[in-house]
Order: structure tokens, then C-alpha cells, then sequence
């Protein structure tokens, strides 16, 4: 009999099929409380469980007394309690290979886009308020040979620092937990404090996992140290930045603008202040959301789910040593 799992996320049909070929399956809108019970006996018999964008905790862990795999169709895991799926021998498989050059490329688009107003100015444009010949009005800053801060050092890091090292011939800071030989040789990078990034960096680009100890890493303190001119980038996690303080530094003129493609709450809310300010280019949460890299993703993301219940873990698993 084939093992069983839930699939709480949509999949092209050929990788539908391909799921279904391994396991029977039994596809949920979410894992809200009212589907689980909705859905009693599949979630108490399913050995595996494959989506994204939804908490994972004990206590759902708890009516899924079978579970021996999940599979999350991302590279952050934040949404999984690792230590609950520990302590059940749960593996937890994600995609870090398939999306890096994708995000690396959204992180650039919005040093970019910040750097030179892109966003703010075609809708001026849009708006018929190109009548004349642009004045300093209308100016933005350069990007090229400007120093850039990354904090993250981690795949996105190195990609990012790639595009801007060959690309933009940017002089590149970068703070992690440990020094990256590759950053220092390949690109130039230089390992610094936190403290001191903040200082030098004409941008600060964020590209973290959320964990206890990157929670509010940048707030009220942190925006304070950096340059008026500086220009604030984060599409690691929301709750990575006191979303509070960064309002309060953008409104008070303590940096010059933000790009962002993750927040503290998602979707972002309407009545954010965030979106009333024109320095601010907000995006939905995009950083691979391309055609080719989600379906890579979900590609990765379904062989992880049958790698994982066959008991190989030699790439892409969170927790091989509960295997
Ligand atoms: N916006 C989006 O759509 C996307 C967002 N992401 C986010 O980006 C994150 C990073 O992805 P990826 O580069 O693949 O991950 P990696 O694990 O390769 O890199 C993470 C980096 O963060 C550093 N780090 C972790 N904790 C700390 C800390 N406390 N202080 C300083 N540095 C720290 C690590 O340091 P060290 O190297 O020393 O271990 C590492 O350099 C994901 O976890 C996810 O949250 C990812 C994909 C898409
Ligand atoms: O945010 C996206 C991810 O893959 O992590």
C-alpha cells in the first residue's frame, strides 16, 4: 500500500501526478484547525506532509501521529516548531539550492528600485506629471561603487554579493555568524560587526532566517546608527526588523528609503504607514516568484517528500539525524 500524505499547497498537475504515482494523497486548503478535523482520518493516517506558508506545531503534530516527513516548498523554515518535529523523529526537507539566483536577483531589483525611484517615479508618470523636462525633483542616487552591507552571508548572501561585486562594482560588508572565506576571495567581501556595517554600508541588505536570535535584530537602535543616505533592503523575514522603529526611522528621515519584500505581518496590512511613504517600495513577498524557480521548487520540494520517506536525506533535510 502506498504511504499516505497531505498536500496543503496547490502543485502543477504534472507534479501532482508525480506525487501521486508515490503516495495516496489527500490535498487541503490549509492546516487550520477546522481542515484538520475536517479531514481527521487523513491527517491521523498520513506519513508525510508537503506545502508552504503555514505553521507547523506540536499541535498539529499532535493528530498526525504517523507523521515521518514534511516538506516545505521554501528555503526558510520558521514555520516549523524543528524541535517538536525533533523529539516525533519528523524530518523536515526544504529547497535551498533551487531558488538562490532568483532571490539574489529581487534583492538587487530593490536596491534598484529604491536607489533610483523606479517605482515612485512611472507612477508619476502614469499620472501625466511628466509635462516638462525632469529637474533634481525627479533624481535618485547611484548604485554603482557605493559600499553595500550584507548581513547574511548565507547562499542569498554570496549570490547577492556576486551580482554587485561583478556587476555594480560595489565595495561589499557583510556580517554573519562565522567568516566566508568564498565572500572574502571571490568578492572582496570584508567581515565585519554589525555595528560597523550599519555605520559604512550606503545599503544595509537583510538577508536572514527568522530564529529566537535574529528577532528584532535591527530596531530603533540599529536605524540610528546607519547613514541619513542609507538606504534599508530586508527580504530575509519580517519580524528580522522592528517594523515599528523602521516606520519611525523612515518618517523621522533617519535613512533615506527602504526596500522590502517581507513584513512582521503578511499580507501587509492596508492602513500600514509604509505604504504612504513614497521612499518605500513594498512588495508582496516575491523573492521567487518567478515562473521557473516556483515550479523548481515544488519540483524539489516533491522529490524531497519521497527522498525523505524513503529514508534519504543526503541533501536538502533540516534534521537528518532524526532519520
Ligand atoms: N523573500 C523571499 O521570498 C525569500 C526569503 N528567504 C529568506 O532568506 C533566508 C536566507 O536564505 P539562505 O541564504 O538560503 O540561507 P543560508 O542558511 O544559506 O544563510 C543564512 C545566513 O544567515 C546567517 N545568520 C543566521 N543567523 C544569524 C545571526 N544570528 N546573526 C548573523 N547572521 C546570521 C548565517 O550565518 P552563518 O553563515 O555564519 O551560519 C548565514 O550566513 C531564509 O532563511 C529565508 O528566511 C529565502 C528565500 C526567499
Ligand atoms: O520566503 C521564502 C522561502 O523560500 O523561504
Amino acid at each position: 500500500m502506498k504511504p499516505s500524505v497531505i498536500l496543503y499547497k496547490a502543485l502543477p498537475d504534472d507534479l501532482h501526478k508525480r506525487l501521486e504515482e508515490h503516495f495516496t494523497v489527500t490535498q487541503v486548503k490549509n492546516l487550520s484547525q477546522e481542515t484538520v478535523a475536517q479531514h481527521a482520518e487523513a491527517f491521523a493516517s498520513a506519513e508525510g506532509l508537503l506545502g508552504s506558508s503555514e505553521k507547523v506545531d506540536s499541535a498539529l503534530l499532535e493528530k498526525m501521529p504517523k507523521l515521518r516527513a514534511t516538506s516545505t516548498i521554501s528555503v526558510g523554515y520558521d514555520n516549523f516548531d524543528v524541535e517538536a518535529l525533533n523529539a516525533r523523529n519528523v524530518l523536515l526537507m526544504h529547497t535551498p539550492t533551487a531558488l538562490t539566483e532568483t532571490v539574489a536577483d529581487t534583492l538587487m531589483a530593490l536596491v534598484l528600485s529604491t536607489a533610483r525611484r523606479v517605482v515612485e517615479v512611472a507612477e508619476r508618470v502614469k499620472a501625466g506629471e511628466w509635462t516638462k523636462s525632469i529637474g533634481p525633483d525627479w533624481f535618485g542616487v547611484d548604485v554603482h561603487g557605493k559600499t553595500l552591507g550584507i548581513v547574511g552571508m548565507g547562499r542569498i548572501g554570496l549570490a547577492l554579493a556576486q551580482r554587485a561585486h561583478f556587476g555594480f562594482n560595489m565595495p561589499i560588508l557583510y556580517n554573519a555568524r562565522r567568516q566566508h572565506k568564498e565572500a572574502e576571495e571571490r568578492f572582496n567581501g570584508r567581515y565585519c560587526e554589525l555595528d560597523t556595517l550599519l555605520q559604512e554600508a550606503d545599503y544595509v541588505c537583510l538577508i536572514l532566517p527568522l530564529t529566537d536570535e535574529t528577532h528584532h535584530l535591527i530596531g530603533k537602535a540599529e536605524f540610528e546608527k546607519m547613514k541619513k543616505t542609507a538606504i534599508f533592503i530586508n527580504a530575509g523575514r519580517g519580524p528580522v526588523v522592528d517594523e515599528k522603529a523602521l516606520i519611525e526611522a523612515l518618517q523621522k528621515g533617519e535613512i533615506h528609503a527602504a526596500g522590502l519584500d517581507v513584513f512582521e505581518q503578511e499580507p501587509l496590512p492596508i492602513d500600514s504607514p509604509l505604504l504612504t511613504l513614497p521612499n518605500v517600495v513594498a512588495l508582496p513577498h516575491i523573492g521567487s516568484a518567478t515562473h521557473e524557480t516556483r515550479y523548481n521548487m515544488a519540483s524539489t520540494a516533491v522529490d524531497n517528500l519521497i527522498d525523505a520517506l524513503n529514508g534519504k536525506v543526503e541533501k536538502n533535510c533540516v534534521n537528518p539525524q532524526v532519520k
